[in-house]
């Protein structure tokens, strides 16, 4: 591609692979961002917007987008503290997704089951910085200096493996559902952090002109967002029983009412979070509610 082709375009970075890759990919579709995309290429023009996708490494977009290289960015929350970028990226909006929790992890049956037990010894991680600083404040409260210090060792992957290969007497590294901690017969005893992946960009951003640009994608990205993470409730209830309904199904601004041909009876459609449907459906039933629908949306602007 014409190093040309990229002056003047919004360059927006995507996990090249990894657990984030995949959701960005189904996000940008989402958000009708069309490219095709050369599996040599790592950067690729989009179709109908003024708009360059880069495919870089998650832990490298944080300085990417912190140092104007490229104006927007997708990326974990933990890489952005580890690359200790926090002060140079503006987080813009969550994603919902990429959700993990970075955490001291050590055998189950082992010696040592406190971080206090743990300080002092070996610790293997592929987070050195946020890890570093954790162990660092807890060597100092405990009064350990020079070579009593925790030791940490960068590896970068497999952090799992440490304590049964012997590298190491606790890690520190991601969970989500706990299955690879627990099949290396570990356990956690501390967390540092929670993360979730987030729509990155530069608090110095160097091309003002894309501002407009970057608002729009912004938006669409929410719309995707929160098409995922909100249902619509419809349902009909006896007209005296409305102001407990309204307050089961909120809505986000109000619930929609519209009369039926039953004048005792109205119909109720309001956006609920997906996560609490199930229990929404029961408060429902509970007060006499009938029909109740449950719609997945596709799209929204909220
Ligand atoms: N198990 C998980 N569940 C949810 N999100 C995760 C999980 N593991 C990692 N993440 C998120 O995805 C980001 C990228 O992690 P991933 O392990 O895919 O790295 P990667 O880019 O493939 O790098 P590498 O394979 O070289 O370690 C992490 O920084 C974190 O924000
Ligand atoms: O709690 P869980 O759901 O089991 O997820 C946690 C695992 O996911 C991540 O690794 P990943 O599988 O992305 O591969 P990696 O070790 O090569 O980074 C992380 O480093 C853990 O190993």
């Amino acid at each position: 591609m014409n190093v040309d082709a990229l002056n003047g375009r919004l360059l927006f970075a995507i996990p090249k692979k990894g657990r984030l890759h995949e959701k960005c990919l189904e996000l940008l579709a989402g958000a009708d961002i069309q490219f095709r995309r050369d599996h040599r290429l790592d950067v690729c023009l989009v179709k109908n917007h003024n708009i360059a996708l880069v495919f870089l490494p998650a832990s490298d977009i944080p300085s990417f987008v912190g140092k104007g290289n490229v104006d927007l960015g997708i990326t974990g929350q933990d890489v952005i503290q580890e690359s200790q970028m926090q002060r140079h990226v503006t987080e813009v909006l969550p994603l919902n997704f990429g959700k993990c929790a970075l955490q001291v992890q050590v055998p189950e049956a082992g010696p040592t089951q406190t971080v206090e037990q743990l300080a002092g010894k070996r610790v293997v991680t592929s987070f050195e910085v946020l890890s570093g600083e954790y162990f660092g404040r807890l060597d100092a409260q405990l009064g350990l200096f020079g070579d009593k210090k925790t030791k940490i060792e960068y590896v970068g992957g497999s952090v799992e493996a440490a304590c049964a290969l012997g590298l190491a007497d606790g890690i520190v590294d991601l969970v989500e559902s706990g299955d690879t901690m627990r099949a290396a017969g570990l356990h956690a005893i501390a967390t540092l952090m929670q993360s979730e992946a987030v729509l990155i960009k530069s608090s110095t951003p160097k091309h003002e002109a894309l501002g407009p640009l970057t608002q729009l994608i912004t938006a669409r990205l929410a719309g995707v967002v929160a098409a995922g993470r909100y249902v619509v409730c419809e349902y009909n209830v006896r007209r005296e029983e409305l102001h407990a309904a309204t307050a089961i199904t909120p809505g986000r601004r109000a619930p929609t009412i519209s009369p039926l041909e039953d004048e005792a009876w109205v119909a109720v459609s309001s956006m609920v979070e997906k996560r609490r449907i199930a229990d929404v459906m029961d408060e429902l039933v509970r007060i006499g509610a009938e029909d109740i629908l449950i719609f997945n949306l596709d799209n929204c602007r909220v």
